[in-house]
């Protein structure tokens, strides 16, 4: 069909997470060190909770993929909950003879109120389990299948942690060779002095029973000229971008380039002016529009900053409302992460590779990716394009 599709199942605590990928061409090189490496990733960070010292995620292939390589079938991948153990009674697919209380007590900023209103539930465990970040376990496993495709047609996706709290980093990385070592940073900033400030951020603030947001930045670099559309709104690749990082739990803003400073910034000084060399052919001296012009990409680096909202559930709960009772209550007070600003940019690294793969299944096509890579080959010779 050309297209390709990403559906997640699986509930926070339930036996585990399972990802369905449609739409890959055939004969893609699959690694599984490396997509567990991304799955490994998404668990790091200064700030997380602890289910993250529980849960050792890996991604198990179970359809589509032969000997490494797929065979142009649905991918299914697989992600066991290990606190599985400790929830099977409450948590058990099927009826269970223990008494299991229901939750009704709902959190502020999650979706457990309106949950149990829209899909008819008493217990506010029915809506919190799904809605959970857990999710993003899945999110990534399939990610990584998109990544292989990228990397296959020289496409990389990386992310680094631009602001924790109110600690900004000065960072501002332009070839994929400036994001080395951002994993062994314990907030995957690339500025040391920045991330210090951000750990000790943390660490106050958890003290103060209090939560943190921040914002990642996620940079693709190599993507072909002209992926997207600039005809119909919903063709439009800033539109995709922005609908997948802001799908990611707690997202609450998008930006692309220069983003929020573009609006107080002259008109002369907003856009990224079009130059010609022979050695070099079109090329631009700025990126202010993070690599997208009329809902298409340039062929500069795509650079998209997600703003995630401090984390919802507190050690000092918010005041709600018992659903059952409704007399005022403190919100549930489940373990909670307190930062998970470098989790996200992992996440949103699979989101935005999902998207662009699948802006390339959309404008190349093709059954293997051989015949992809010929495609895309012969477009960019069309275009003149250079990498
Ligand atoms: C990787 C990740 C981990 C998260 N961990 C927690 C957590 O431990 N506790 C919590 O209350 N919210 C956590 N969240 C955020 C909530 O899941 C999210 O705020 C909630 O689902 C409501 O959705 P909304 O904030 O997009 O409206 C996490 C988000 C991400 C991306
Ligand atoms: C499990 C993950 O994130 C979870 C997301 C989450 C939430 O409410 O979104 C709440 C926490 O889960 P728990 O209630 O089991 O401590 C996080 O740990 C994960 O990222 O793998």
């Amino acid at each position: 069909m050309g297209t390709l599709r990403l559906i997640t199942a699986g509930e926070s605590h339930g036996p585990g997470l399972t990802t369905i990928v449609e739409g890959l061409p055939a004969g893609l090189e699959l690694d599984r060190d490396v997509l567990n490496a991304d799955m490994a990733r998404r668990q790091l960070g200064h700030g997380r909770g602890g289910r993250m010292k529980i849960e050792k995620d890996a991604a198990e292939v179970t359809a589509g993929v032969r000997h490494g390589r797929t065979m142009g079938g649905p991918v299914a991948l697989q992600v066991v909950n290990r606190d599985y153990a400790n929830w099977e009674e409450r948590m058990n697919p099927w009826p269970v003879e223990a008494e299991v209380g229901e939750v009704h007590l709902p959190r502020p900023g999650h979706a457990d109120l309106v949950g149990v209103w829209k899909f008819g539930h008493t217990d506010v465990r029915n809506v919190l389990e799904r809605a959970s970040a857990r999710e993003t376990a899945a999110r990534v496993a399939g990610g990584g299948l998109a990544k292989a495709f990228l990397r296959a047609l020289g496409v990389q996706v990386l992310s680094h942690v631009v602001q924790v709290g109110p600690i900004r980093s000065p960072a501002r990385p332009v070839r994929p060779e400036d994001f080395a070592g951002v994993d062994d940073d314990p907030v995957r900033c690339l500025d040391a002095e920045a991330s210090r400030a951000m750990v000790a951020h943390i660490n106050q603030q958890r003290k103060a029973n209090e939560s943190i947001g921040g914002i990642f930045e996620v940079r693709a670099f190599g993507a072909t000229p002209g992926l997207g559309s600039s005809v119909s709104w919903e063709e439009r690749l800033d539109g995709r971008l922005a609908q997948a990082v802001c799908s990611i739990q707690a997202c609450k803003g998008v930006a692309f380039g220069d983003g929020f400073d573009l609006p107080a910034a002259p008109g002369s000084e907003a856009h990224d002016e079009i130059f010609y060399s022979e050695d070099r052919g079109y090329f631009r001296e700025t990126n202010r529009a993070g690599g997208l012009e009329g809902g298409m990409t340039t062929g500069e680096p795509l650079i998209i900053q997600g703003a995630l909202k401090p984390i919802p559930t507190l050690t000092k709960p918010l005041r709600s409302v018992d659903i059952s009772t409704r007399e005022p209550a403190q919100a549930l007070r489940e373990r909670t992460d307190s930062s998970v600003v470098p989790a996200g940019g992992v996440v949103a690294e699979a989101m935005v590779a999902f998207v662009l793969a699948d802006a390339y299944r959309r404008k190349f096509g093709g059954d293997h990716i051989d015949d992809v890579r010929e495609a895309v080959r012969a477009y960019e010779e069309r275009i003149g394009w250079r990498r």
